[in-house]
C-alpha cells in the first residue's frame, strides 16, 4: 500500500481503547486517513518508501475537538470582563456586536481563533455565530474541520432579521457545504431566553428531515431557570423536552443548575452535554455535575465558549479544569480521572457532533487528524504516566504539530496556512474601533 507519510513517536494515545499507551509505535497516513497503527519497528520494515516524520520525545494524540464556541468572540477577547451572564450579554456583548459584527468581523475574527486553536491542538471546533457561511470559508482555507451553526435568534442581527430569514439563510448554509470532507452544519438555536416555541419547533422537524445536530446554550444560569419559571412556568430542560426537541441529536452547552430529574430526562433521551468549565467559573454561571452525568450515561464532551468569557480557545487548559472542578464538585477525588478528562476532549467530542466515525481517536479508517505533544520538557519529568502528565502537567504550548486530514497545519509551532503577521495586524486594527465603542458602554 502507497503511504504519505509515516508518524512514528515515543507515545501514541488514540483514546479508544481508553487508557491505552503504545510505546514506539508509527501512524501511516494515506489519502488524509490512517491505514495503519503498529509499532515503528515493523512499521519502518513495512513501508521502507513512506516520507517519515519523528518525535522521539512527544505523544501523538488524537485532534483536540472543541465542542462549543463562538469563534469570531476573540476580536472581543478581555473586552468586558468580571461580570454575570446577563449583564455581560445584555450590557455589553450585545450591543458591541450590533454595532460592529460584519463579514469582514467574522472574518477577522475567525482566523485568529483558526491560528490559537490550531497552537493549543484543535483541529475542529463547533461554532455559534454570525455570519456562519464566513467561518466555513476561513476554516476550509486554512485546512480545519468544523461544524457551523445555522443560527437563530428571536430578534435581528446584522445576519438576519428575523427568524424566518435565519431559517432560510441557514438552509442556504446547509446546501452550500452539503458534502464537504471538512465542513458540517447544524442548528444552532442560541438560547431557551432567546428564541420562542414557534421557530424552535421549525428546527425540530427541520433537525429530523436532514438528520443534523441541534446545538443550543442550555441551564447556563439560575437567572435562566428563574425567567423560564416566570414565562413558561417550566424548568428550560422540561420545555425543551414537551417541545419535542431533546434527542441523540441535541447537543446541550453549559447544563448547569440541574436536578436528579433534569440528569433523567437527558440520559434517557440520549442528548449529548458540552461542558464549559472556564466560562461557567467566569461568569459565576454554576457547577455542571459532570461525574453524575457520565454516571447516568450521558456523553459529556468539552468546549471552551467564546473567548470573550473565557478567555482563551483552550481545550488543554479546559481539560485540566474539567478534571479538576469534577473532583470537586462531586467531593470525590477519582471523579474524571485524566484518561477520561482526555476522552471527554476528543472522542466524546466527536460523539457529540455525530463524527464519531470520523474523528476523535487514532485507529485505522478515521481521518488523520491528530496533534503532537512534546513530553519530554523539563516541566513534565519524571515521566510515569503519559495521560496524567497531559491532563495534569502539560499545556498548550507543548503542542508542536497538528494535521487535520493528514495535512500538517501546524509546524513547530508555526501554522502553515495563516499568515500570523496579518492576522495580528487586524486583530490590532479593530482593537483601535472597538475601544470606542467599548469605553461608551
Ligand atoms: C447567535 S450567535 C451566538 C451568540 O451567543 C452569544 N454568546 C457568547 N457566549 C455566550 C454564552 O456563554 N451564553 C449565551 N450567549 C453567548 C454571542 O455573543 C452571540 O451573540
Ligand atoms: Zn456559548
Amino acid at each position: 500500500m502507497a503511504i504519505d507519510t509515516l508518524l512514528t513517536a515515543r507515545w501514541i494515545i488514540p483514546v479508544e481503547p481508553t487508557g491505552v499507551i503504545l510505546e514506539n509505535h508509527a501512524l501511516a497516513i494515506a489519502a488524509g486517513r490512517i491505514v495503519d497503527l503498529l509499532p515503528a519497528a515493523e512499521a519502518l520494515a513495512k513501508y521502507p518508501d513512506a516520507g517519515r516524520e519523528e518525535f522521539p520525545g512527544h505523544a501523538l494524540i488524537p485532534g483536540l475537538i472543541n465542542a462549543h464556541t463562538h469563534a469570531a468572540m476573540t476580536l472581543l477577547r478581555g473586552i468586558a470582563d468580571d461580570r454575570p451572564l446577563m449583564e455581560w450579554l445584555t450590557d455589553h456583548i450585545w450591543p458591541l456586536e450590533q454595532k460592529w459584527v460584519s463579514e469582514a468581523f467574522v472574518r477577522d475574527g475567525t482566523d485568529l481563533a483558526l491560528a490559537e486553536m490550531l497552537r493549543g491542538g484543535i483541529t475542529c471546533f463547533n461554532d455559534m455565530y454570525f455570519f456562519p457561511e464566513v467561518t466555513a470559508r476561513q476554516a476550509v482555507q486554512c485546512g480545519m474541520r468544523a461544524v457551523v451553526g445555522m443560527i437563530l435568534l428571536d430578534f435581528p442581527s446584522a445576519w438576519a432579521a428575523t427568524p424566518e430569514e435565519y431559517l432560510s439563510k441557514g438552509l442556504a448554509l446547509h446546501d452550500e457545504w452539503r458534502n464537504h470532507p471538512l465542513i458540517e452544519v447544524a442548528f444552532a438555536p442560541h438560547a431557551p431566553y432567546s428564541v420562542s416555541d414557534e421557530p424552535l419547533l421549525k428546527v425540530r422537524t427541520l433537525a429530523a428531515e436532514l438528520d443534523r445536530p441541534i446545538h443550543m446554550h442550555l441551564h447556563e444560569t439560575a437567572d435562566e431557570l428563574r425567567q423560564s419559571r416566570q414565562h413558561y412556568g417550566l424548568r428550560p430542560i422540561q420545555r425543551l423536552k414537551q417541545l419535542d426537541l431533546l434527542g441523540p441529536n441535541f447537543v446541550a452547552v453549559h447544563m448547569t443548575q440541574l436536578e436528579a430529574d433534569d440528569i433523567a430526562v437527558v440520559a434517557e433521551l440520549g442528548a449529548h452535554v458540552v461542558h464549559c468549565p472556564e466560562s461557567n467559573l467566569k461568569l459565576a454561571s454554576g457547577f455542571c455535575p459532570v461525574a453524575k452525568l457520565a454516571e447516568a450515561g450521558v456523553n459529556v464532551a468539552i468546549g471552551t465558549d467564546g473567548a470573550a468569557s473565557n478567555n482563551d480557545l483552550d481545550v488543554m487548559g479546559e481539560m485540566r479544569m474539567a478534571a479538576l472542578l469534577a473532583k470537586a464538585v462531586a467531593g470525590d477525588a477519582s471523579a474524571v480521572p485524566a484518561h477520561a478528562a482526555l476522552r471527554m476532549a476528543t472522542l466524546n467530542g466527536a460523539k457529540a457532533l455525530g463524527l464519531d466515525g470520523e474523528i476523535g481517536s487514532l485507529e485505522v479508517g478515521k481521518a488523520a487528524d491528530i496533534a503532537a505533544v512534546y513530553l519530554d520538557g523539563i516541566e513534565t519529568q519524571p515521566l510515569f504516566d503519559p495521560i496524567s502528565d497531559l491532563v495534569y502537567a502539560a499545556s498548550r504550548h507543548q503542542i508542536t504539530d497538528v494535521w487535520v486530514a493528514g495535512r500538517r497545519l501546524l509546524k513547530n509551532r508555526a501554522p502553515t496556512t495563516l499568515d500570523t503577521q496579518e492576522i495580528r495586524q487586524k486583530a490590532a486594527a479593530w482593537r483601535e474601533k472597538l475601544l470606542a465603542t467599548a469605553k461608551a458602554t
